[in-house]
């Protein structure tokens, strides 16, 4: 069968600037803006014009790229992709894969440096090191929803949460990932996708990508997950993160955290699918994760209108840390890990 993933491609290369989908739009609108400069893409990543922490890795990459095309020395070059790197590490703060992708491109530029690269060929180079990520990312996504796959059967219901789909990745994406492949092998899953409050990325991203694959896909208001998973209907758990601390704690979209306990209540394997660049192994724990709060008004003017009396104080963290007792397994494009999660994802970078 042909690929099952039919998805919109989230951030386009497109000669020197950033076509980006501006997912706030959808399922509505499919829109591309031009980015042209670091702060669009900095502002892209922080209104969640872009979002899902592999996706915001590829965009900041790209990013790096066009602050530092117009560089008239190498000198200059340099500087311009160590400030650009700085700069955009500021657009959000949970996703470590915003921090790996910018890391990356330095010590590329440090490496081409080294190398005695003109300045035609440091430009050159960077930009495929960032077009590289984005590639990457597509292939560590099908071999994540390979691993992912082989633990699920004909007919289960998996449940997830938030959109760690195609649209928060290259392609395919990490939790959603297995749910491609199945369709295409036609393996049928019944998929659960909670709409995942305040932004709605299950509602309004998930189901819309999984219902474009023609995978069996139910929306539920994430209050109902316990429910559901109380009727039998829900066999696994399968989320994205943004990241992994190294003793396998997790950080994911708010409601992660309500998800896990539900499952292990129910006697509901929990997973979390994620490429290795979401493994942050110089956090020690999810205690040190930082969590991004984000504004009132993705609550109180969420859907268009005011939901909330004027003044109300609120709180609205962007994310949640699972503990590690609570997951099942981690779902790398290198195999599954299970606890001991301290040894075992170390484990991984060795091999
Ligand atoms: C594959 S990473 C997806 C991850 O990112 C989402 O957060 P946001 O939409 O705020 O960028 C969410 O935590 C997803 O699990």
């Amino acid at each position: 069968m042909s690929e099952a993933y039919v998805g919109l491609e989230s951030v386009k290369w497109n000669n020197g600037q950033v076509d980006l989908l501006d997912q706030r739009l959808l399922p509505e609108e499919v829109v591309y803006l031009p980015l042209t400069t670091q702060k669009d893409v900095w502002e892209a990543i922080r209104h969640l014009k872009v979002r899902g922490a592999p996706a915001i890795g590829i965009a900041a990459a790209y990013g790096v790229v066009i602050a530092s095309q117009q560089a008239a020395t190498t000198e200059e070059w340099l500087d311009a992709v160590q400030q650009s790197a700085q700069y955009l590490a500021t657009s959000r703060p949970t996703a470590v894969n915003l921090f790996w992708a910018l890391d990356r491109m330095k010590a590329a530029a440090d490496q081409f440096i080294a190398q005695g690269f003109s300045l035609a060929d440091c430009k050159k180079a960077l930009e495929q090191e960032a077009i590289a990520i984005q590639q990457q990312d597509e292939q560590t996504n099908r071999a994540i929803g390979e691993y992912a796959l082989s633990l699920f059967k004909e007919d289960m219901g998996v449940l997830t949460h938030c959109n760690a789909g195609g649209l928060a990745t290259a392609k395919y994406g990490t939790a959603l990932a297995p749910f491609y492949i199945a369709k295409e092998r036609g393996i049928n899953l019944r998929v659960y996708a909670d709409e995942t409050r305040p932004v709605l990325q299950g509602a309004r991203l998930t189901a819309f990508e999984l219902q474009q694959a023609g995978v069996d896909v139910t929306l539920i208001c994430d209050n109902m997950a316990g429910m559901v998973m109380s009727k039998g209907w829900v066999d696994a758990v399968i989320v994205g993160t943004d990241r992994v601390a190294a003793n396998g704690d997790v950080a994911n979209k708010i409601g992660t955290y309500s998800v896990a306990v539900l499952a292990k209540a129910h006697g509901i394997p929990f997973y979390v699918a994620c490429p290795l660049s979401t493994i942050d192994l110089n956090t020690p724990t999810g205690a040190e994760i930082p969590i991004e709060e984000r504004p009132d008004e993705e609550i109180t003017e969420g859907f268009g209108k005011r939901t909330a009396p004027k003044g109300v104080k609120v709180y609205n963290p962007a994310f949640d840390v699972t503990p590690n007792e609570y997951v099942t397994g981690i779902i790398t494009e290198k195999g599954i890990v299970t606890a001991p999660y301290e040894e075992n994802l170390r484990k991984l970078f060795e091999q």
